[in-house]
């Protein structure tokens, strides 16, 4: 890929993106007519039946099968911590990272017990470690100084994300989680919401991994200095991510991408992610479809991120980790949800007259 000139990055990326299509509402109905002859209430599991029934019209296909889960994890470093926005520094970056293949890291804990496959993927971390090498670069440039990648660098992450999803797909994987490692990605995602979304940064940014009030003034001061050095262009969200981003950001725009066109289910994690999320939709409206919202994050841009894209997410726990954790933790209640959908009995005509019956006995 490194050899592609930036032309050619550009057409196969509009190809990849024009190649997308709407989720199908006809496959969508017969699933909720699936949902609505199970002996139950009508909608009484809520979201999970949504999410059940958005499965099967991305698919095309009223099975639903979440066999098969894998997190992917990006990891890369961003060259705005320089500029004093974070509490660690980014060697812990790396450490975090190569923990992740040692399953001594909370999410990838969590895969092991939800058994879900975790890839950790270095999109563009600072220094080489044992952790799959996908690196556009050895982590960004400040953005309170210029733009933190070339265009052609976030092209080279998003497609990396996309095929990354293509590989699953081949292995077999039928829903992917999103996570992500990267210090001073909540300074980075904050800028990006807030070029996105048009709301000043103070309004969106919060205190990442742990911050001091003078530590959040700094953040928001460099949010602030990095949008009116670049001047990112709100309505080019690939723009947005080379100019205010990161290459997790990027990597995992990619993950979604990837999910509209080679139709799996990608779960969405914390503000992270929604703010990946959030650029994907403005790419292409429909990968709305591909992604399955999970909890919601403490940072303070995640709820307006959520209300923007129309998605409620199912999970309230004030989670604010990252690494992909809020994702996993849903992933074995819509596990749980596929499995009443796939295996319970529906209704008869015979059984509705048996309830009715016990209940007037009752
Ligand atoms: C030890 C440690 C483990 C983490 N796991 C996830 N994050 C989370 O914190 C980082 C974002 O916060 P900020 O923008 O403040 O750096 C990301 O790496 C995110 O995944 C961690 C952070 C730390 C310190
Ligand atoms: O919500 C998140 O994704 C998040 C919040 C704080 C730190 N790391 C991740």
């Amino acid at each position: 890929m490194a050899e592609q000139s930036l032309e050619q990055l550009e057409q196969e990326f509009h190809q990849i993106v024009s190649g997308i299509h709407p989720a199908d509402v006809v496959t969508k109905g017969n699933a909720q007519k699936k949902w609505n002859s199970i002996a139950k209430p009508l909608h009484s599991l809520g979201k999970l039946e949504d999410h059940i029934m958005q499965i099967a019209a991305l698919t095309g296909d009223t099975d639903v099968n979440l066999n098969r889960k894998a997190l992917i994890v990006m990891c890369a470093d961003n060259g705005v911590v320089e500029e004093g926005v974070t509490q660690t520094g980014q060697e812990v970056t790396a450490i975090v990272a190569e923990n992740f293949l040692t399953c001594n890291t909370s999410a990838a804990i969590m895969c092991k017990k939800a058994g879900v496959d975790i890839f950790p993927i270095d999109i563009g971390m600072a220094a080489d470690t044992k952790v799959p090498r996908y690196k556009t670069a050895n982590g960004t440039a400040n953005m309170t100084k210029g733009p933190a990648m070339t265009r052609m660098q976030a092209l080279q992450a998003i497609l990396t994300g996309i095929h990354q999803v293509k590989e699953k797909k081949e292995a077999g994987y039928k829903i992917i989680a999103t996570g992500e490692m990267g210090i001073g990605n909540t300074t980075t995602s904050s800028a990006v919401a807030s070029v996105l979304l048009g709301d000043e940064p103070a309004e969106i940014t919060g205190r990442g991994a742990g911050l001091t009030n003078e530590g959040l003034e700094r953040k928001i001061h460099a949010i602030e200095k990095a949008i009116a050095v670049n001047r990112p262009k709100w309505d080019d969200p690939v723009d947005v991510l080379a100019k205010v981003g990161g290459f997790d950001l990027a990597g995992i725009t990619g993950l979604y991408l990837g999910g509209a066109v080679y139709r799996i289910p990608i779960v969405v994690d914390g503000f992270i992610s929604a703010v990946a999320a959030l650029a994907a939709v403005r790419i292409c409206e429909w990968v709305k479809d591909a992604m399955i919202v999970s909890h919601v994050s403490k940072e303070p841009g995640m709820q307006k991120i959520l209300k923007e894209l129309h998605m409620d997410a199912p999970l309230h726990a004030d989670m604010c980790l990252g690494e992909g954790t809020g994702a996993v933790a849903y992933l074995p209640v819509l596990d749980l949800a596929a499995e009443v959908y796939g295996r319970m009995s529906t209704f008869s005509e015979n059984d509705i007259e048996d309830y009715k019956e016990l209940g007037e006995k009752e």
